[in-house]
């Protein structure tokens, strides 16, 4: 659905120039909704606002649903543009406009629909993100939320095929992020929309998306399925946002680990066998003593997880392991 190939862009500031990408390539598929994760500077509004060229690569190929964006004349841009819609961190809606006219306004500028087809799409569009009721409000009377639902709306009048999401929950709280996030989910299930969304936020990632690629000083550093990328970080960036989102300290936990005695293992247990009483079992059968460190049993989007680190002694290690591994359990070896 979206490709990016070897894109390259910087910006002139003053007499330098700043990188921002250094050669990123990226494949989406119709459907997914794909994170885009990065610390503050490591390109990721660049990145995003390549999509539907509000930015322009220094060079590459830019190519949505088929469509190469760089080779279009302005009406072919327009074009392309209403099939990508995007929101904001700062939903950026028209203080002047009710919320019904805030929707409306890209079918109004694109000359698209009667005005009766559109107060139909309008209602429609509100009715979807749960504002029927607050059509005739101006966006100064909203919370938070509701502005974000209206940009929402307002992002899906032109019926886009591809919704590029800008840290569209940064600027609310966590129960807001979560309701926001739940309705992104819902529009991808049921519009089939293609979601691209960047954040700062492991949490956000977890929550919503299918695959997610971490960007680092312009480029991409590690990507994948979330569940991978998430349980199994292999780059520091994402070790250190996975830490960050589960609130551990690494040199903290080495340092209460000195003390154990044992082999550490990390189990990773997914889908239902996380609700299974393996170890019990496991322990049983192979003689050896656990203590278990630290765990968590949690989603990442619809699939429950769990994590166990453990410290293991006695026994038949390796036969352990093997029992483990045949029910389906990653089992690494910490130390
Ligand atoms: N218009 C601009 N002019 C000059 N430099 C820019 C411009 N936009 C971005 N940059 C620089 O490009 C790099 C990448 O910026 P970008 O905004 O894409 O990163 P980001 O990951 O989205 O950061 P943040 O999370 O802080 O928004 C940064 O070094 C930034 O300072």
């Amino acid at each position: 659905m979206i490709s990016l190939e070897q894109i390259h862009k910087s910006y002139a500031l003053g007499e330098r120039r700043v990188t921002a990408l250094r050669g990123v390539d990226l494949q989406i598929a119709a459907g997914e909704v794909f994170g885009i994760i990065g610390a503050s500077g490591a390109g990721k509004s660049t990145l995003l606002r390549l999509i539907n060229l509000l930015e322009r690569p220094d060079s590459g190929r830019v190519q949505v649903a088929g469509e190469d964006l760089l080779a279009l004349d302005e009406a072919g841009l327009r074009g392309a543009r209403q099939r990508i819609g995007m929101i904001f961190q700062h939903f950026n809606l028209l203080a002047s406009k009710t919320v019904a006219e805030n929707v409306a306004w890209p079918l109004k500028i694109a000359g698209l629909l009667s005005p009766e087809q559109r107060e139909a799409r309008v209602a429609a569009l509100l009715q979807r993100v749960g504002l029927a009721d607050q059509a005739h409000k101006y966006p100064a009377q909203l919370s938070g939320g509701q502005k974000q639902r209206v940009g929402i709306a307002r992002a899906l009048a032109t019926e886009p095929r591809v919704l590029l999401c800008d840290e569209a929950t940064s600027a609310l709280d966590p129960e807001t992020t979560r309701s926001i996030l739940a309705l992104l989910a819902e529009i991808n299930r049921e519009l089939g929309l293609t979601i691209v969304l960047i954040t700062h936020e492991m949490e956000v990632v977890r929550r919503v998306c299918d695959r997610v690629a971490v960007l680092d000083g312009g480029l991409i550093v590690e990507q994948g399925p979330v569940a991978e990328v998430f349980l199994h970080p292999q780059h520091a960036t994402t070790r250190r946002f996975v830490q960050e989102a589960e609130q551990v300290d690494e040199g903290q936990l080495s340092d209460d680990y000195a003390h154990v005695p044992g082999r550490i293992l990390q189990l990773t247990f997914r889908g239902e066998r996380t609700y299974e009483p393996l170890l019990g079992e496991v322990a049983r059968r192979s003689g050896l003593d656990f203590g278990i460190l630290s765990g968590r049993i949690d989603r990442i989007k619809d699939e429950p997880y769990g994590q166990l680190v453990i410290s293991v002694s006695g026994g038949d290690l390796a036969a352990a392991t093997a029992l483990l591994q045949e029910r389906g359990v990653r089992v690494e070896v910490q130390r």
